[in-house]
C-alpha cells in the first residue's frame, strides 16, 4: 500500500530543527504513551518499574504525567506505597541523578544560601520535607528518604494539579542511627549518628526561617519524621509558618473520613448510632494518636463532651493497652491513656478486644499480620459488620491481608488498608477494599492552602477536608459499600477538598487571597479546576496544548 495513503502521514513540517530528523518519520502516527506503558509493563520487578518511570519523568515530564494521569491505579502503587518503600530502602544503590534538594546538618549556618540554589526559587509553592527518620513503617532510612518526598509531590501534581516546577522535594540529611547504612560504602548521606534534641532544634529553626525567606509563598508538608519530632515540630512551627504534618493531620483526616463512612455501613447492620461506636487503636505513634485526636475533635463537634468522646477511644502500643498508671509514658500517649482500667496489664490483643468490645479496630503499628485469624474472628463475633483498617505501610507491614479479612469474616468486614489491595472474590461475590491513605487528603489541603494563601493550616481546615472527602462518595460508590471514593476521581476530589479548605481558611481569617471570598461555591470550584495544571506532551498524534497553571 503506498505510503501516501496509508497510514495517514503526519510528517514533520519543513523548517524543523535538524535534530527532528532523528525522530523516525512515522513516529507521530503512533501513540508514544502506549509505547511507554508497554515498556513499563515489560518490566517485572517493582523497583525496575520505579526506575523506568523516574527516568521517563526526567526525559519528558509532560509525557510522564500524561501516562500517570491515564493509568493512576496501575502507576500510583509504583511511585508511592508500596514500591516507594523499596525505592527508599535501596535509594543509595539505585540513585541515578539529582531529583530534589538535600539540606545537610553540615550546611548549618549556610542553609539560606543552599536553598537559593533551587532553580524555581520563590516560584516554589509546595515542599514535602522528610528527615528520613521513619519512612513508612521501615524505620530510619537517613538520606535514603528522598523518594517519599518525590512520591508525595507526584500525587500533588497528578492528584491536585499543581505544576511540577512549583514542587520542591527535600530530604534533611541529619545522619542516621541505622548502622548498616553507615557501613555501606555506597550510602549517599552524611556518615554520622542523628543529632540530639538541642542540635536538631537549632537546625530546624534555621531551616524553617530560611525556607520562609527564600520561598515566601511556600507550604511545607512535614513527612515521615519519627514520632517525637513529628509532634514537636508541628507544635513548634504550626502558627509561625505555613506548614502541616501529613502523618498526624493528613492521616487523621483521611481515617476520620473512612471511619465515618464505615460507621454508617456498620450502624445500618447493628442499629448502633455513631455515638456508641468504640474505636481501638493498635499502634499509638504519630499516626495512631493523630487519628485519635481527629476522631475526638469530630465527636465533640457532634455535641459530645471531650470526656465522653475520649471514653470511646482506646490506644494500644507494644506494651499493651495504654493506661495512665503506666510509668514513663511518652508525652503523646498521655492524653488517651485510660484512667478507668486498674486490672493487670492487658497485653494480648484478643484480651484487649474482649475487654473493650470495639466496633472498629485500626492498625497503625507496623506489625505485619498482627490481626490474626483469632483477632479478626473475635471482631466479627461481636460486630455484625466489624470495621477493620490495617493502615500500616507498606504492604509488607500491613496488619492483615484483604483476602484473609474477607475469608475470616465471611465477607462482613468493612475494610480499608494503607497500601492498595486488589479486589477479592468470595463465594461468588466480588469485594473491593478501600485505601485509607493520606494521599486522598494532602493534595486538596495543599491546593486549598496555596490558592487561599492561608497563613497557617488550622484544625478546621483539616477537619473540613476530612468531611468533604467523606461526603464525596457517588451513589454507585455507596451502593458498592465503598468507604473511600475511587482513586481515578482524585482530581475532582482534590478540587472539592480544596474548596472546603479555602472556606475553612476564610472562616478562620487566615486567608490572604480575599478575592476568593466573593465567589459562590460553584464559581470557586470552577476557579480551582481552572487552576489545575494539565500535562501536554507533543510526542503522539493526539498531543494537544493546554494551559499550565498552578
Ligand atoms: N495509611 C496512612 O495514610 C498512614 C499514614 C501515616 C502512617 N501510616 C503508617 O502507620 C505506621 C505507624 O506510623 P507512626 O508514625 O505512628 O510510627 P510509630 O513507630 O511512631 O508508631 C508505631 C506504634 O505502634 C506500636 N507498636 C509497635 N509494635 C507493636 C506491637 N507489637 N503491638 C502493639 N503496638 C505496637 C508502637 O508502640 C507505636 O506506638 C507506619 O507503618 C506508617 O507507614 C499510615
Ligand atoms: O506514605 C504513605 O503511603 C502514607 C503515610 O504518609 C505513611 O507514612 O505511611
Ligand atoms: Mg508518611
Amino acid at each position: 500500500m503506498p505510503s501516501s495513503t496509508y497510514p495517514p502521514q503526519k510528517s514533520l513540517a519543513p523548517g524543523l530543527a535538524p535534530s527532528s530528523a532523528r525522530i523516525p518519520p512515522y513516529f507521530l502516527n503512533t501513540d508514544h504513551r502506549q509505547r511507554c506503558l508497554a515498556q513499563l509493563r515489560s518490566k517485572h520487578d517493582g523497583l525496575e518499574k520505579y526506575i523506568y518511570l523516574n527516568g521517563l519523568k526526567e526525559r519528558d515530564p509532560n509525557l510522564f504525567y500524561e501516562v500517570l494521569l491515564g493509568n493512576m491505579l496501575e502507576i500510583i502503587p509504583i511511585l508511592y506505597t508500596p514500591t516507594v518503600g523499596d525505592a527508599c530502602s535501596r535509594y543509595s544503590h539505585i540513585w541515578r541523578r539529582p531529583e530534589g534538594l538535600y539540606v545537610s546538618i553540615e550546611n548549618k549556618g549556610a542553609i539560606r544560601q543552599l536553598l537559593r540554589t533551587w532553580p524555581a526559587g520563590p516560584a516554589s509553592r509546595i515542599a514535602v520535607v522528610t528527615d528520613g527518620s521513619r519512612i513508612l513503617g521501615l524505620g530510619d532510612l537517613g538520606a535514603n528518604g528522598l523518594p517519599i518526598s518525590i512520591g508525595k509531590l507526584d500525587l500533588y501534581i497528578a492528584g491536585a494539579g499543581i505544576k511540577p516546577s512549583s514542587t520542591l522535594p527535600i530530604c534533611l540529611d541529619l545522619g542516621t542511627n541505622t548502622e548498616k547504612f553507615l557501613d555501606d560504602p555506597l550510602y549517599i548521606g552524611v556518615r554520622r549518628k542523628r543529632p540530639g534534641v538541642e542540635e536538631m532544634d537549632a537546625f530546624m529553626k534555621e531551616f524553617m526561617e530560611a525556607m520562609k525567606e527564600v520561598f515566601p509563598s511556600l507550604l511545607v508538608q512535614f513527612e515521615d519524621f519519627s514520632t517525637d519530632n513529628a509532634f514537636r515540630y508541628l507544635e513548634m512551627f504550626r502558627y509561625q509558618y505555613r506548614c502541616f504534618n501529613d502523618d498526624i493531620q493528613g492521616t487523621g483526616a483521611v481515617v476520620l473520613s473512612g471511619v465515618l463512612n464505615a460507621a454508617r455501613l456498620s450502624s445500618a447492620a447493628s442499629g448502633k448510632p455513631l455515638s456508641e461506636h468504640k474505636i481501638l487503636f493498635f499502634g499509638a505513634g504519630s499516626a495512631g494518636v493523630g487519628v485519635a485526636k481527629q476522631l475526638l475533635s469530630f465527636f465533640t463537634l457532634q455535641g459530645m463532651s471531650v470526656e465522653e468522646a475520649k471514653s470511646r477511644i482506646y490506644t494500644v502500643d507494644s506494651k499493651g493497652l495504654i493506661t495512665s498508671d503506666r510509668k514513663g509514658l511518652q508525652e503523646h500517649k498521655k492524653f488517651f491513656a485510660r484512667t478507668d482500667y486498674d486490672g493487670p496489664p492487658l497485653t494480648k490483643l484478643t484480651d484487649i478486644i474482649d475487654y473493650v468490645k470495639p466496633t472498629a479496630l485500626l492498625g497503625l503499628s507496623t506489625m505485619r499480620n498482627a490481626f490474626t485469624e483469632e483477632v479478626v474472628k473475635l471482631m466479627a463475633s461481636i460486630n455484625a459488620r466489624p470495621i477493620i483498617f490495617p493502615l500500616s505501610n507498606p504492604v509488607s507491614l500491613c496488619e492483615v491481608d484483604y483476602h484473609d479479612a474477607i475469608n475470616w469474616t465471611n465477607g462482613s468486614v468493612i475494610f480499608a488498608s494503607g497500601s492498595p489491595y486488589p479486589a477479592v472474590e468470595f463465594e461468588g461475590k466480588v469485594y473491593e477494599p478501600g485505601q485509607g491513605n493520606n494521599m486522598y487528603i494532602f493534595p486538596g489541603i495543599g491546593m486549598g492552602a496555596i490558592l487561599s494563601r492561608a497563613r497557617h493550616i488550622t484544625d478546621a481546615m483539616v477537619e473540613q477536608a476530612s468531611i468533604a472527602l467523606s461526603s464525596s462518595l457517588t451513589e454507585e460508590e455507596e451502593t458498592s459499600d465503598l468507604v473511600y471514593p475511587r482513586l481515578a476521581r482524585i482530581r475532582d476530589l482534590s478540587a472539592r477538598i480544596a474548596l472546603a479548605v479555602i472556606r475553612a481558611a476564610q472562616a478562620d481569617n487566615v486567608d490572604e487571597n480575599s478575592l476568593l471570598r466573593n465567589l459562590s461555591d460553584l464559581a470557586l470550584l470552577d476557579y480551582i479546576k481552572a487552576k489545575q495544571w494539565q500535562p501536554c506532551s507533543t510526542h503522539h498524534a493526539n498531543g494537544s496544548a493546554k494551559g499550565s497553571r498552578l
